[in-house]
């Protein structure tokens, strides 16, 4: 049988947009866009896309309604939302033409899979094909990662690049692992509860042409990393919800040696302090915190 999504549309007032996109994160849609309308500067359209098997039309009649609520607490106009069904090619199809190529940081290009690759590039050719797995690098949390990877990664001599080894915690599309090698890694271990992220990054990984030993890629959470490896981590990227941050952070802690350092990503800014208080609680050290929107991303590292 063949798979269908919906595919929302909400025309809204451009100052909704982002509280518009977080709510759409939170109902759980894969692959949102948005455009302003040609007439109207001031009013956009996002669509957004999720399987049909995971919702039911009163739950997309109950996120049409906490739209409008939003909406009239900060006294905009209410935004119009509709749905319908669209089978999986034509989702392929309709989100493709969103999506293009983007800069992240000062070093990494995010290329959609399907353009032809440029001959020449000043940056570093990250190719993505997402498929339904999050982690197409729009997403301020994503770049938070790709930025603070970029960093890290830049300030370490040669040497000690060439045997680093990171752990990807919820990798969603392969995004921050790929990047991770780009920039010079020797190795990543990458998890995800997601069956479709796991099968997102393989295929990521293979389009861009780094071997299997080295982005090693498991079904998982950070409890599965020790039977993918005996290796300790230099390193540790893990851009989820705040509340997950906070269940994992013990485990990542034991999973980590007194020089690894964390990028910790997915926290929104009201979320920050209680990161803080649990990463400290485990003996973290917060060395910078860098805010993108209502997001904010944790540089950390041991003691
Ligand atoms: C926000 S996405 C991040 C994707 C990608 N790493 C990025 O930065 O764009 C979070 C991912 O974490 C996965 N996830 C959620 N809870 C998890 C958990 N407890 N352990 C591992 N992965 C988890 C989700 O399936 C999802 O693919």
């Amino acid at each position: 049988m063949a798979n269908h999504w919906w595919e929302i549309q909400i025309v809204c007032d451009l100052d909704l947009e982002e509280t518009i996109f977080w709510r759409l994160e939170d109902f759980g849609c894969r692959g949102m866009a948005s455009e302003r309308q040609k007439n109207d500067g001031n009013v956009c359209l996002v669509k957004a896309y999720l399987p049909q098997e995971q919702v039911k039309l009163l739950d997309l009649a109950a996120l049409s309604l906490w739209l409008r609520q939003d909406a009239l607490l900060v006294g905009l106009e209410l935004p119009k939302m509709q749905w319908h069904l669209i089978d999986e090619e034509d989702w392929a199809s309709s989100w493709k033409q969103y999506w293009q190529p983007q800069e992240v940081g000062d070093r990494i290009l995010i290329y959609p899979a399907w353009l032809p690759v440029p001959e020449k590039s000043e940056r570093l050719l990250l190719r993505l094909d997402p498929g339904t797995a999050f982690g197409t690098g729009n997403h301020a949390t994503t770049q938070l990662c790709l930025e603070a990877l970029e960093m890290r990664l830049d300030d370490l001599p040669n040497s000690s690049r060439e045997d680093l080894v990171i752990a990807d915690i919820g990798c969603g599309s392969g995004i921050l692992s790929i990047a991770a090698i780009l920039l010079g890694a020797s190795r990543v271990y990458a998890v995800d509860t997601d069956i479709m992220a796991v099968n997102a990054t393989h295929s990521n990984r293979q389009l861009n042409q780094i071997s299997a030993d080295r982005i090693i890629v498991g079904q998982g959470s950070v409890n599965t990393l020790p039977q993918m490896t005996q290796a300790s981590f230099d390193g540790i990227a893990c851009n989820i919800l705040a509340d997950v941050i906070i269940q994992l952070i013990p485990q990542i802690t034991s999973v980590s040696k007194p020089s690894t350092w964390g990028i910790l990503s997915g926290i929104l800014i009201d979320q920050a302090q209680s990161v803080a208080d649990t990463l400290e609680h485990y003996g973290w050290t917060v060395a910078t915190l860098w805010r993108r929107k209502e997001w904010c991303c944790f540089n950390v590292r041991r003691s």
